[in-house]
Formats: structure tokens, C-alpha cells, sequence
């Protein structure tokens, strides 16, 4: 059965005035299509149907007119009632996973009274739907499995796969977000359990972007998975074998960027990659980022959520962005990427040809740092951070040696800004400037605690998995949490309303931009170079609204003419989750 509302795709109207929403028409008789059918709900299966029931707040009229009467207690609640006792429930749960659970089972429940909670309550879920939690939630992924979310297409669907796209009910699809969970957060390769990053991830785009649920759909590339803990797991519900590679690899991710297209068309559809391993983040990215309206998360989000973070903190630094030194521990996919766009934006700032303001930025990685010695055997994108200098194998010498006046982790392992570390660092700076980004907490660098305690309360703090404020020589400090979800819901929404047809670096750079400027005085006082998430929807469609101005003033966009009032335009695009009356 379909939902009814957002089915009409005008742009796959057939002449005559009859939708073909469904392909029917344009298939030929050897092509297989869906029998969909439509009907409107009532009754039982109202309220099984996620996106239309609304529990005990179906009011007396709805009860008689959509055949509830007697299904349902006497009582009718409103939405704000129904929120607060949710959110009760919520909050006698001490374990988090229990907590996410809860979550999981309300959106397949109740989709808007899902959102309102998220959206409500933002700071004290986005911890539970995302970041640490939902790491916990894909390693377990199997045993807490109930009802299959999003689209699985494992190898078996090889030559398939626009097939298996069409069973998916919804056909106004906006963002696709993908992974094939070779690296999650940084807990490794959790194969086909890495659903959880693409479902939380969407969520966000909807709670803090206000990209339509419908319009969104979360999608798992299973080619197996090299993790023998789940390969001998009796629960794993992914293929039982080890990870393609090489050619089959690029054959079925051809399949899947080419079927995207297909059904979807290109247009005002943006395909988001997480947390693929960098081997081939790198490679998808450079492949179809000409072709395709390709989003990479942990690259580009990141990098832009980072320099945000920067831009933010000159004001409590000084200088300028060159003026500063930049040492990374980890240079794949988030540290290159951010590192990349640092120095663009110094670029932009200086007119300094962007070779010369790499050499400001150093990366560590497994081996040590990156220097000119090691060009030969390093991954083509480690090999711009080359610079000439000494092989140096620590990282705790690498700070003495390079002085970084900003110290950012991207290794996808926790703990290594030890105490040497960190003191080392506010040894150098009268405020150093600390980011720890790894996810999820386990594997963060240092914690709060941490970076305020061992640079005696100097340091400037954020960290990708959110910590609670820390009281430090009775001053209290609220660090930030430098997360690409600042960035990516807005930007998928300036993308989608202003129908851009690729990503440019520049409309990267421009949401850096837009969300430092959200960062008041008053969050300097506290320590922070973020605005608190509790803004976010604000945040967002002024960060959408500048990207979008971007695409239009690059000749990006599509959907023409531009509206005026762009920030206006975004907030008016936003899905609200306040239920709808029934006739
Ligand atoms: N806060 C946020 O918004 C985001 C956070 N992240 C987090 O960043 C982390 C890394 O992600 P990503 O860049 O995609 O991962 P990658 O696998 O692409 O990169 C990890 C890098 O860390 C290096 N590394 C691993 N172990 C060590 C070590 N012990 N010492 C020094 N370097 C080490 C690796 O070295 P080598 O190359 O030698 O193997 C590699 O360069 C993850 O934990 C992820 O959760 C990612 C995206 C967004
Ligand atoms: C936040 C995120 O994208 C990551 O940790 O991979
Ligand atoms: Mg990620």
C-alpha cells in the first residue's frame, strides 16, 4: 500500500495530463514494473501506517470519520502531551542503547511525533539517534534488528539493482545517503550493520535540515565484510563472506551510481557517501563528482564543519587563517579533506597560490609525519601534505618540532592526545586550539576533561562525539562539538531548493562561512566556537540559503527564477512535523 500526500512527481508528468509515477508507461512490455497500487487508509491500518498515525491524538471527528472508534482508549491527547510522556519514558532508561531503541521503534510508529521529539529536544537526542549511540547501535545492529529500515543491495542484486530501487514506495526521493560500512565512525569495518549511519544521518537531514522524510532514503552496499567477529556471528544479517574488491567492487558501485540516475534523474537528487573506507571514498568521489550531484560526507562535510570551527575561533585566536599552524593526527578522508579546504580558504583569503599554504599544514598518520622521504609510498591524496622535513615518528615530537598552533584528531583512535601531548601543545600556545574529532566517544583523542585539565583551562575544545560541560578552577567550559552535522542537513537543503546540479568547493566554503557567523559573543564567553544545536533549524536554513546563493551565482542551479528572500525561502521549504487534519 502507498502513502498518500508528496506522490505526484511533476517532472515525470507524460503528456495528457496522466502521471507515470510509476514507469508504468514508459516501460515496454518486456520491461518488469511494480503493480503499485494506492489507497487511502483508515481504520487499523491507519494507525500502523508510520507516517499518518498519531496514536491517542486522532481527535473525536478523525475517530468517526477514519473508522478508530473502539481502537483506540477514550482518551484524545495533544501532540505536546503525547511528547512529554515520551520523552518520561525516555528518561528512565539508563542504558542508551535502550534509548535508541525506543527511537527506532517511535519513527516506525509514529514518524512526525519522531521528528517533533528530535526536533524539540535536539541536544539531549541527537547523543542517542546519532553520535556516540548509534555506533553502538551497528555494532549490535543484529541482535537489536525488528523492522527492516532503508534499502539493503548486497551483491546478490548484481545487475538488479535499478529493480530493487524501484521497490522502494516512495518516488520523490531527494537525498540518498550510502555506505557500505567498510569504516564506521571509527569502529571499523561493520559490513552490512552499518545501516545505522545512513538511517541517523537521514533523520538529522529531516529533524535539522527539514528535508521531507519521504523524500529521503538511506541506502547499504553489502559486499561483505572482512570483520571475522561478525562473519561468525550467528545474528550478522549481512553476507556471509569477505569484501569484494577490485573489479566487482567498481562494477556494482557503477551499477548503483548509474540505476541512481536512472530512476531518479540527476536533477535535485543528492547521493551522499559515508563512511566508505578512504581507499575508495576517494576514488567514488573523484569518479563521479563531474557526473553525479555527489555529496562525500566525512570529506567535504567535515572539512566544511571544521573550517567553521576555525573561522569561528580567530576571534578568540587572532590572526588570520594563515597566520596559523596546523598539525593533524590522522590523514585520510576527514584529515586530508579538512586540511584541503583550510587551504583553499587561505587561498581565497590571501590569493596565495593554495601549494604555499599547504606547507602550513602538517599531517601524522599510522607511520609518523607525512615528510617528503615517504612521497614514493604514499596514497596519492597524502601527497600534497609531503613537506620537507625529518622523518619524525611520534606525535607528541611532532608538535614540539612543527609548533602547531591548532592540533586536530582524525585518526579513528581514541587517546592519543596524551598528557605529553596536550601540555606540549599549551607549552607552545596561550590557547591552543584542540579538536578531537574521532567518533564515537571511545575513540576520541582526548576528552573535555582532558584538554581543559592538562592545559590548565586554556585550551579551546571540540570534539566530533559530544561531551558535557566541565568545571575547571571554578570556571565552567562548554566545549563544542565540531560535527559534520552542523553542515550537512543545511547543505543538502540549499542543494535541493535550488535544484544544484553538482557540489562546488566553493559552496563548501560558503556554509563555513554561514555557520560561523551564527556564533555570538555570547558563545565565545563559554568557550565555544559552535553554536549550541538547540539553533540548529535557524543554522541551517541560513547555512541552506547561502549555499543555494552559491549555486545560483556559480550557475549551478536550476530551479529558476531565484527566489528572493533566500533564508525566507529555505524556512518556508522546511518539514514541519505538527500533524495534519484529516478530512
Ligand atoms: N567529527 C566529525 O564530524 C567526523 C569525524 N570523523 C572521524 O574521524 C575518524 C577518521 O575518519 P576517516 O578520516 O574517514 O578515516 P580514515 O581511515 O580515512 O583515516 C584515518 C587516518 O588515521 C591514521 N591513523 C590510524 N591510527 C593511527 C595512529 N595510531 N596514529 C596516527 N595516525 C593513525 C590512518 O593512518 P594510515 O593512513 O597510515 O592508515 C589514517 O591516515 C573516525 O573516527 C571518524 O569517526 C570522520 C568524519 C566526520
Ligand atoms: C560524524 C561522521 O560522519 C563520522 O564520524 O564518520
Ligand atoms: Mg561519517
Amino acid at each position: 500500500m502507498m502513502n498518500g500526500g508528496n506522490l505526484v512527481d511533476n517532472d515525470s508528468a507524460v503528456a495528457g495530463g496522466v502521471e507515470d509515477m510509476y514507469g508504468e508507461d514508459i516501460a515496454t512490455t518486456g520491461q518488469p514494473v511494480t503493480p503499485w497500487t494506492v489507497s487511502v487508509a483508515s481504520g487499523y491500518t491507519l494507525m500502523r501506517d508510520p507516517r499518518h498515525n498519531k496514536g491517542l491524538a486522532f481527535t473525536e471527528r478523525e475517530r468517526d470519520a477514519h473508522y478508530l472508534r473502539g481502537l483506540l482508549p477514550p482518551i484524545v491527547l495533544s501532540q505536546e502531551l503525547q511528547e512529554k510522556r515520551i520523552m518520561h519514558m525516555l528518561r528512565q532508561y539508563k542504558v542508551p542503547l535502550q534509548r535508541y531503541m525506543a527511537m527506532m521503534d517511535l519513527q516506525e510508529r509514529n514518524e512526525r511525533l519522531f521528528y517533533k521529539l528530535l526536533i524539540d529536544n535536539v541536544e539531549e537526542l541527537l547523543p542517542v539517534v546519532y553520535t556516540p549511540t548509534v555506533g553502538e547501535a551497528c555494532q549490535k545492529y543484529g541482535s537489536i534488528f525488528r523492522r527492516p529500515q532503508g534499502l539493503y543491495i548486497s551483491l546478490k542484486e548484481k545487475g538488479k539493482i535499478l529493480e530493487v530501487l524501484k521497490n522502494w514506495p516512495e518516488r520523490s526521493v531527494q537525498v540518498i545517503v550510502v555506505t557500505d560500512g567498510e569504516r564506521i565512525l571509527g569502529l571499523g569495518d561493520l559490513g552490512c550493520q552499518g545501516m545505522g549511519i545512513p538511517v541517523g544521518k537521514l533523520s538529522l537531514y529531516t529533524a535539522l535540515g527539514g528535508v521531507r522524510p519521504s523524500a529521503c532514503l538511506p541506502i547499504t552496499i553489502d559486499v561483505g565484510t572482512n570483520n571475522e567477529k561478525l562473519l561468525n556471528n550467528e545474528f550478522y544479517i549481512g553476507l556471509r563472506q569477505r569484501r569484494a574488491t577490485g573489479q566487482e567492487y567498481a562494477e556494482l558501485l557503477h551499477e548503483f551510481m548509474s540505476a541512481v540516475k536512472q530512476n531518479y534523474g540527476e536533477k535535485v537528487l543528492i547521493q551522499v557517501i559515508i563512511d566508505f573506507a578512504n581507499h575508495n571514498a576517494f576514488e567514488l568521489l573523484a569518479r563521479y563528482r563531474s557526473s553525479h550531484l555527489v555529496f562525500n560526507d566525512d570529506i567535504q562535510g567535515t572539512a566544511s564543519v571544521v573550517l567553521a570551527g576555525l573561522l569561528a575561533a580567530l576571534k578568540l585566536l587572532g590572526g588570520t587563517l594563515a597566520d596559523h599552524r596546523f598539525l593533524f593526527l590522522g590523514a585520510g578522508e576527514a584529515g586530508t579533506g579538512i586540511a584541503e579546504l583550510i587551504a583553499l580558504e587561505m587561498s581565497k583569503q590571501t590569493g596565495n597560490p593554495i601549494e604555499e599554504n599547504r606547507k602550513k599544514i602538517w599531517l601524522v598518520d599510522s607511520k609518523g609525519l607525512i615528510v617528503d622521504s615517504r612521497k614514493h609510498s604514499l596514497q596519492h591524496f597524502k601527497k600534497p601534505w609531503a613537506h620537507e622535513h625529518e622523518p619524525v615518528s611520534k606525535l607528541v615530537d611532532a608538535v614540539k618540532a612543527i609548533k602547531p598552533t591548532v592540533l586536530i584528531g582524525t585518526s579513528g583512535v581514541g587517546k592519543q592526545f596524551t598528557r605529553e601531548v596536550v601540555e606540549a601543545m599549551a607549552s607552545i600556545n596561550e590557547k591552543p586550539l584542540i579538536m578531537a574529532l574521532s567518533n564515537p566517544t571511545s575513540q576520541a583523542e582526548c576528552t573535555a576533561e582532558e584538554a581543559y585539565t592538562w592545559s590548565e583551562g586554556r585550551a579551546i575544545f571540540a570534539s566530533g562525539s559530544p561531551f558535557d560541560p566541565f568545571e575547571y578552577d571554578g570556571k565552567v567550559f562548554v566545549p563544542g562539538q565540531a560535527n559534520n552535522a552542523y553542515i550537512f542537513p543545511g547543505f543538502g537543503l540549499g542543494v535541493i531548493m535550488s535544484g544544484a546540479i553538482r557540489v562546488h568547493d566553493d559552496m563548501l566554503l560558503t556554509a563555513s562561512e554561514a555557520l560561523a557567523a551564527q556564533v555570538t559573543e555570547e558563545h565565545f564567553k563559554k568557550g565555544l566556537i559552535y553554536p549550541p544545536f538547540s539553533d540548529i533549524r535557524k543554522i541551517s536554513a541560513n547555512i541552506a540559503a547561502k549555499v543555494a546563493a552559491k549555486a545560483y551565482e556559480l550557475g549551478l542551479a536550476s530551479h529558476l527564477p531565484q527566489p528572493e528572500d533566500l533564508v525566507k525561502y529555505a524556512e518556508s521549504c522546511m518539514y514541519s512535523p505538527v500533524y495534519r487534519s484529516y478530512r
